[in-house]
């Protein structure tokens, strides 16, 4: 079994409305989410992924589609921070994703865990997992969901 990551970056928006301290403001990161993945070295002479677990063009491809798109220059909002919502629904066009939780790095590393682990374990008919996503808030914090 051999281990494989790509790292991506992107920034984004967040509060942590419960929070005592500086997160409760409105503020944002450049977020860097790291994918690994486990596998088999695919031995196929000939084929673009010849010696490779997955192309790591093909493992950004994927979380792009499904998170970095989506995730990119919006502002991350929990449903219930109602004034929030609602102030940013009132701005037109505004890229907002509204979640079921608190934006935290924790509830953020889940979500991505969650969303793209059933999209890497579809490649090579199930032979790869998604074994960890690490998500730095900042240079200096960051979290780890282990599959
Ligand atoms: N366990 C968590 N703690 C905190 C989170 C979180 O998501 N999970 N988030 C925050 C803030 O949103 C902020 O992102 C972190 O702020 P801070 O602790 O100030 O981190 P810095 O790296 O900017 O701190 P330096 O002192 O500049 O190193 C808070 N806590
Ligand atoms: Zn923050």
């Amino acid at each position: 079994m051999t281990s494989i990551t790509r790292k991506l970056e992107f920034d984004a928006g967040h509060r942590i409305p419960d929070h005592r301290s500086q997160c409760r403001n409105l503020h944002g990161h450049r977020y860097v989410l790291e994918i690994t993945l486990e596998g088999e070295v695919i031995a196929a002479p000939g084929q673009s992924d010849n010696g490779m677990v997955m192309d790591f063009s093909e493992i950004k491809s994927i979380a792009r589609k499904h998170i970095i798109d989506q995730w990119d220059h919006a502002f991350l909002v929990f449903k219930g921070d109602t004034a929030v919502v609602d102030f940013l629904e009132s701005l037109e066009n505004h890229k907002t994703v509204i979640i079921d939780s608190i934006p935290t790095a924790e509830n953020l590393a889940h979500l991505a865990f969650d969303t793209l682990a059933p999209h890497y374990a579809r490649q090579f008919g199930g032979s790869l997992r998604l074994s960890r996503i690490r998500l730095y808030e900042t240079p200096n914090c960051w979290v780890d969901v282990l599959a």
